[in-house]
């Protein structure tokens, strides 16, 4: 009688690439940060965007029929975020009228060219566009600010009147909500920095999904819990 022999299951192709832990079907791209598990680009895409309906569904971030802007700065998060939402917002029928609302802080060499992402973001994911300067607003541009007062504090000042402009801009569009893109790494790096500051009250504040509830428009976050690398990674597997 012949002798069976155990057949071992075969953990990659041949390629040294292993098979997906999620579906078992393609090579797995990467090793997903935030899990470490060796998943597909399929479902990479799946459980990242899956993750954050989660996030806005749980924690009953929107209502049918609200007008929410998305804070566009033009970098990776609130881009991805813009995305995304538009992404789930067809998929889920959430029925959210969705808007990008720009600051243009008046930052030559910076915010001009952020813009241009912001304005072909407009055109790509066909969400209308409101761009809100401080030169409008206040009179002056970020860069006559730092003229006039040099670099010391200008962070904390333009950060303080970006706050302001994003709720005027709010105000303007006559939205709901604002949803901005800070993610799960902000919202680390805000916790320390409350710490060390020895800043109780923020401290306990700055973890809260939605704030400005009392106010005229809350504020929301729907990549509190995504990682900043998955962020980063996600437009880069589509290209
Ligand atoms: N000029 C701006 N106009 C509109 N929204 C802004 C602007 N700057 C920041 N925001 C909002 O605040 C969030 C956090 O801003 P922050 O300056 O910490 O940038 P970030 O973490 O690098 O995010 P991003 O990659 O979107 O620029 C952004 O994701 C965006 O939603």
């Amino acid at each position: 009688m012949e002798k069976a022999v155990a057949v071992k299951p075969q953990k990659n192709g041949g390629d040294g690439r292993r098979q997906c832990s999620i579906c078992n079907q393609r090579r797995a791209a990467l090793k997903r940060p935030k899990t470490l598990e060796q998943i597909c680009r399929e479902c990479f895409y799946a459980v990242f965007e899956e993750e954050i309906h989660r996030v806005i569904v749980d924690n009953h971030l929107f209502k049918p029929g609200e007008r929410v802007a998305i804070g566009a700065s033009g970098g990776k998060d609130s881009t991805v975020l813009a995305y995304v939402l538009s992404e789930l917002n067809q998929r889920h029928d959430y029925g959210l009228d969705l808007f990008l609302l720009s600051v243009d802080e008046g930052i030559t060499g910076y915010r001009d060219d952020s813009l241009e992402t912001v304005k072909r973001n407009e055109i790509q994911y066909g969400l209308p566009l409101k761009v809100i300067s401080y030169k409008d607003l206040y009179g002056w541009t970020m860069d006559e600010i730092v003229k006039m007062i040099g670099l010391k504090n200008n962070c904390t000042f333009c950060g303080v009147f970006r706050r302001q402009a994003l709720d005027r801009g709010a105000a303007l569009l006559k939205v709901d909500k604002l949803a901005t893109g800070h993610n799960a790494d902000d919202i680390a790096e805000t916790v320390l920095l409350n710490i060390l500051r020895g800043d109780i009250a923020r401290l306990s504040r700055c973890t809260y999904i939605t704030t400005g509830e009392d106010g005229p428009i809350p504020r929301c976050k729907p990549f509190k819990y995504t990682y900043e690398k998955e962020i980063v990674i996600y437009p880069l597997l589509n290209s």
